[in-house]
């Protein structure tokens, strides 16, 4: 790869970026960023998100200003203006998305930013308070076929393994827009104070612009196309939505995932909706309400951004649910401790549970649904959120009103509490439960605590992945069928014109055989489990220095048998020792080199051991051992999954053999013919 990079770099040939091969780390939002046509429907994404907001805040300032003085005609207005955002969303939410899996997703993203900057124009020119009204639905209809367009390109766009980092870039650049988008609004309003109404136009006029520049970004990003159909009968609207629906309610995966993307939304909605009433029960005013608001967006950004790579031990999953279950136990802190300073903190780190949540269940719902309809299921989770918000917002307001402030008084004890702090603690509850019923629905690693999942997040590093050649580990137990399948790989990466280096551990190098003698030899007995770690991380330094990076330098596909997974389930999992502790050995002896692609063969132990006679030492260890071993290589490739493939080691040869194939087909260097 490096090789024929640099002979292209000699002739002059520009090096075409490919996003398969960049080394940088999934979670690296960057590299997604270094694929064209992402960065470009990302900008495009952006200026139309930017528009969005700004175009919320100038609509309701223009909605009051139409309404005149009177207050509650002024409040009737904007809040008729924020309701009819979100009705298009509950009557016509799965239709768009039905719309957008039709079209050609280009073309309507494109006519879609062409036609809301044509709307908002109309709305200053003609004037009105029903013309404004009657824009901001056609608007957000078209915004509902816009988003599930752009929603299902991206998969499109991007490797499988950068879609959660391209996702977090999009909820990002969605919700952090909101803040440059009231900058940018405060500016242009204080600039033109003395301009009357037209201060508020210009600032619907600007909008407008975001929007044109937005559509003609999309003009050049041609990677977009369209969902396949072409072997598919066109199902009538009707039996669509009923597919739609069943198909979310029907799989018990992305039912769970809708479910608690809203119930994500909701907590943080709540404090939206209640913010107002509750930082006037703290004695906080408008100011207090800015900094409440601003803190649950600011948690929310960070949590999106942040909490993937922060928490990179725990599987998405696992994220998803434990965002959820924080959001629930941070609005139980908003409800409980009634001071703005506390309170503010409390915002952010309940903003960042829901945004940890909400991205990890983006990017799992992305994974789950196949192509043909993520149009729609998209479309549909998104007005799952729209109708949750409407209800929430409508909803949370009016039960803390009924509530109204109360003072209890037992015995000499008097308990005040108010209604906004109240519901804030139902609203709690309501997604605590949802967050652990989706825990359980969604496990992917039971048995496995949760806390040792966390403490695995922390002090761990990214790793160096080769960025010339290719390295591949095969692991799995004993007679899973490591030897097998390593030559079969080999013939064919060789009939494919790579250059291939096999090897092995323990036992590659000429200091590796005296170790291999040493640990394997039943004659040894029973060594200090700390002595064998070493001796077994001994024979990696050797093999990594001597063997494995010179290959890899030279361009070769370097497939190791075993490497340090052995390590971490055989003396970490296995053994009495603290995996972690096995693990910074093992980073440090080998400079932390990670292979591109690890293969485990998984298999049932007693079917491995009963494939040959002989024991070694390590061989002959009890059943358990065994069985420990087994189920720490399936956490460790559960838990990074874009850099493992793991295979049922029962199938016959050849298909084994046909899945590794496949999986390493995209991901291997180019071969300079
Ligand atoms: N898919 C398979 N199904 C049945 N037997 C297999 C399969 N793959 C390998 N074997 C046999 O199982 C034994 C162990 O395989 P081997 O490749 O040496 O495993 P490892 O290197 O993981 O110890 C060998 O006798 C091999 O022929
Ligand atoms: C590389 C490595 C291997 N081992 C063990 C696993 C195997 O039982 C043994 C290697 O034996 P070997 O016969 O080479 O492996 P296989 O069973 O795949 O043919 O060493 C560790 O305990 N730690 C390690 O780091």
């Amino acid at each position: 790869m490096a090789l024929s990079g640099a002979a292209d770099r000699l002739r002059g040939v520009p090096e075409v970026y490919d996003p398969l091969t960049d080394p940088a780390p999934a979670h690296d939002l960057r590299a997604v960023l270094r694929i064209r046509a992402f960065r470009r429907l990302w900008i495009a994404f952006g200026l139309s998100s930017l528009g969005d907001w700004i175009g919320l805040l100038a609509l309701t300032a223009m909605a009051k200003a139409f309404a005149g003085d009177d207050y509650q005609m002024a409040n009737f207005a904007i809040g008729g203006v924020l309701f009819l955002r979100v009705l298009p969303a509950l009557v016509m939410g799965p239709v768009a998305g039905w719309i957008a899996d039709r079209l050609d997703r280009r073309w309507t993203m494109i006519l879609g930013d062409l036609i809301r900057a044509a709307f908002f124009v109309t709305i200053p020119l003609v004037g009105t308070l029903t013309w404004l009204l009657i824009a901001t639905v056609l608007i957000e209809i078209v915004s509902l076929i816009w988003g599930p367009a752009k929603d299902a390109s991206v998969p499109n766009l991007v490797p499988r393994h950068r879609l959660e980092a391209a996702n977090q870039l999009s909820l990002i650049t969605t919700y952090g827009s909101a803040l440059p988008a009231a900058v940018i609004f405060t500016a242009i309003t204080l600039v033109t104070r003395g301009l009357g109404e037209f201060s508020i136009d210009l600032a619907v006029y600007v909008n407008a612009a975001t929007f044109l520049v937005s559509g003609l970004a999309i003009v050049s990003v041609a990677e977009i196309g369209r969902a396949v159909h072409e072997h598919e009968e066109h199902p009538t609207l009707w039996r669509t939505m009923v597919d739609g629906w069943s198909y979310v309610t029907g799989t018990p995966v992305v039912r769970g995932l809708v479910v608690g993307i809203s119930g994500a939304f909701a907590a943080g909605a709540v404090v939206i909706g209640l913010g107002r009433t509750y930082v006037e029960d703290l004695d906080a005013g408008d100011p207090g309400y800015g900094v409440l608001f601003g803190a649950v967006f600011g948690g929310l950004a960070l949590g999106m951004g942040f909490a993937p790579r922060l928490f990179s031990g725990l599987s998405r999953r696992r994220l998803f649910a434990a965002g959820l279950v924080g959001s629930g136990i941070g609005l139980a802190g908003l409800a409980l401790i009634q001071q703005l300073e506390i309170a503010t903190m409390i915002a952010i780190v309940l903003g960042f549970c829901a945004g940890a949540s909400w991205v990890s269940g983006y990017t799992l719902l992305g994974l789950e649904v196949p192509d043909a309809v993520r149009g729609r299921t998209f479309a549909f989770v998104q007005s799952a959120v729209r109708t949750v918000l409407a209800v929430t917002l409508a909803v949370a307001p009016f039960i803390a009103g009924a509530i109204g402030r109360r003072t209890v008084t037992v015995g000499d004890r008097s308990l005040s509490y108010n209604g906004a702090a109240l519901t804030m603690l139902i609203a709690a509850i309501l997604a605590g439960v949802i967050g652990l019923v989706a825990w359980r629905q969604m496990d992917d690693r039971p048995g496995v605590p949760f806390w040792r999942d966390v403490r695995r997040s922390f002090g761990k590093t990214p790793g160096v992945y080769p960025t010339t050649g290719f390295f591949i580990a095969l692991e799995g137990g004993e007679g899973a069928g490591k030897s097998t399948q390593s030559a079969l790989l080999v013939k064919w990466l060789q009939e494919r014109g790579h250059e291939v280096l096999l090897t092995r551990e323990p036992g590659a190098t000429d200091l590796g055989k005296t170790l291999r003698q040493i640990v394997l030899d039943p004659a040894t007995g029973d060594i200090s489990h700390r002595a064998e770690a070493l001796i077994y991380a001994a024979d990696k330094a050797e093999h990594v220095d001597s063997v494995i990076r010179p290959a890899l330098k030279a361009g070769a596909v370097v497939i190791t048998d075993r490497y340090v997974d052995s390590a971490l389930a055989y003396q970490g999992s296995g053994r009495d020792l603290e995996i972690a502790d096995v693990e910074r050995v093992n980073r440090w002896a080998t400079d932390d080199l990670r292979p591109n692609l690890t293969i485990l063969l998984d298999l049932p132990p007693k079917r491995g051991l009963g494939r040959f006679e002989e024991r070694d030492r390590i061989e002959a260890q009890s059943a358990d051992f065994h069985e420990r071993v087994r189920a720490a290589f399936l956490e460790l490739a559960a838990a990074e999954p874009q850099h493992y493939l793991v295979i049922d080691a029962t199938q016959e040869r050849e298909q084994i053999a046909q899945q590794i194939q496949a999986r390493l087909l995209p991901m291997l260097p180019k071969v300079e013919l």
